[in-house]
This record gives C-alpha cells, structure tokens and sequence, in this order.
C-alpha cells in the first residue's frame, strides 16, 4: 500500500530521515516510535507530500505521491493544528468536511454519533471556536475530521498526547474498531508505548532518522521497547 525506496530528508546537509526500503500492508497498524527529534514528523510529512524528499519517493498504492493527487481520496491524516480551520466551530468544521464528501445532515448526524464517547459533550453544540478548544479537544476533532473521508489510509501524529487516561482509552477502542470494521491502514507515531504497543501489530523503532527495529508486535514488545529506550 505504502511503499519507500531511498529515502533522505536533509536539512543544512544534516540528514533526519534516511529508510533505504519500507512497506506497509494494506490494512496494517503500523506505529512509529523514536525520541524526539528521531524525524517521526518528517517522515509522515514526506508520506503526505508535504515535505519533499532530499532523494528518494514514497509510493501510495504504487504511484508516487509528490506526482499524483489520486492518493488523497483514500488518505485521510492529522498531524497537528493546523490541519483544523480554527475560525470556525467544531460544529461549522464538520459540516464543511461532510459537504466535501457529500454527506447528507443524517449522514454526519450518524457519522458523528460514533464518537459521542470519545467527544464526551464537549466538542459538539457547544458554540467555541476550535482556536480556543483545548489541545486535546482540538486533537478529537481532527481525528475525526480525518475519518470522515472513510479513509483508507490514515496518518495520525501522537494521537494520544494531550488527552485524558479516558479518552486515551476510548481512541485506542475506536482505532481498533475502525481498523476491524474499514481494514483500514493505519499509520501512527507515538511516545506512548503502552498504547502504540495495544494498537499496532508492527512496530518500527526510529533513531536519528533510521529504522533500529521492526518488529511484529508481541506480548514482549512492550517491554523490549522500553529496555530499548531506557538503554539510549
Ligand atoms: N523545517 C526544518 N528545518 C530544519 N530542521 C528541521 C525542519 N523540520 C524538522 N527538522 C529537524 O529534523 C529532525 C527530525 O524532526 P521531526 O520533527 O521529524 O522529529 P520527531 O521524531 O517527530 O520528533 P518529536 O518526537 O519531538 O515530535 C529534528 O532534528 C528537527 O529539528
């Protein structure tokens, strides 16, 4: 589905990101981990055409994505803020991205509805801008703008940073169902290896921009991760 070959992202002649090769599956959760700095963010922008690579593509369904729109029919990402219209209400946000997708009033009415736990009566009806939503309302909204596509690939940048134990738990409930139910290929970095650990089966470790691991998930990744970080 989502293919690399060569890639190099340098800034001032200092290389961030450099993966030789990489796949990923149709349908597979694919989580990213790495410290800061280790070019998570770099690497995604790259999958999304908005950083250029230095050398090298990364091919969505087997064509270059800095070549071809066709690829953001079926991608749906968020990344950060600015992904989000923040003059308006989440409310006016939604309807925009529905028009886009030609949803009727019932079918966002009834898209939404799925994420009634997850937006836990703060997000809908409540007349804020999203500009002054906290950062974790600001993240709900994103992630469900982005699913609103019906993607078949989603891109998502820490999406469990900045939300509350509840509702960490909740997406992690919702990414797992809309895997299931869509076979959607999820990509996902994360500092949080509990979480990323429960919902990737793979894992890629990321350090100063080159894969040190990939692995399969399995009852001892969590702790492998964590001896690995607790090492660095
Ligand atoms: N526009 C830019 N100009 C110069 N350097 C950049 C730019 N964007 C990213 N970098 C550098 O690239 C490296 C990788 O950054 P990136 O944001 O991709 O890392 P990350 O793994 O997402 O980090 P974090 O976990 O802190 O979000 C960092 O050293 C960063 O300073």
């Amino acid at each position: 589905m989502i293919t690399v070959k060569g890639l190099r992202k340098q800034y001032k002649g200092v290389t961030v990101v450099n993966i030789p090769e990489l796949i990923v599956g149709k349908g597979e959760s694919f989580g990213l981990v790495g410290n800061n700095g280790a070019g998570k963010t770099t690497f995604f922008r790259m999958i999304l055409d908005l950083v250029r690579p230095t050398e090298g593509e990364v091919l969505s369904q087997g064509t270059d994505v800095k070549k071809t729109e066709d690829w953001k029919y079926y991608t749906g990402s968020f990344l950060d803020e600015s992904f989000l219209i923040d003059y308006l209400t989440p409310d006016e946000y939604f309807e925009f991205v529905a028009s886009l997708h030609d949803y009727s009033a019932g079918d966002l009415q009834e898209f939404l509805s799925q994420f009634e736990a997850l937006f836990n009566g703060e997000i809908i009806g409540q007349n804020k801008y999203i500009r002054d939503l906290s950062k974790g309302n600001q993240k709900k909204v994103g992630i469900a703008a982005a699913l609103m596509g019906r993607p078949e690939v989603i891109l998502l940048d820490e999406p469990f940073a900045n939300l509350d134990p509840t509702t960490q738990i909740r997406l992690k409930n919702l990414l797992r169902d809309w895997k299931e139910n869509h076979q959607l290929t999820m990509l996902i970095s994360s500092h949080d290896l509990n979480h990323v650990t429960e919902v990737c089966e793979r894992i890629v470790l990321l350090e100063k921009g080159e894969v040190k691991q990939d692995i399969k998930t399995s009852s001892s990744t969590l702790k492998d991760l964590e001896d690995y970080f607790a090492a660095y």
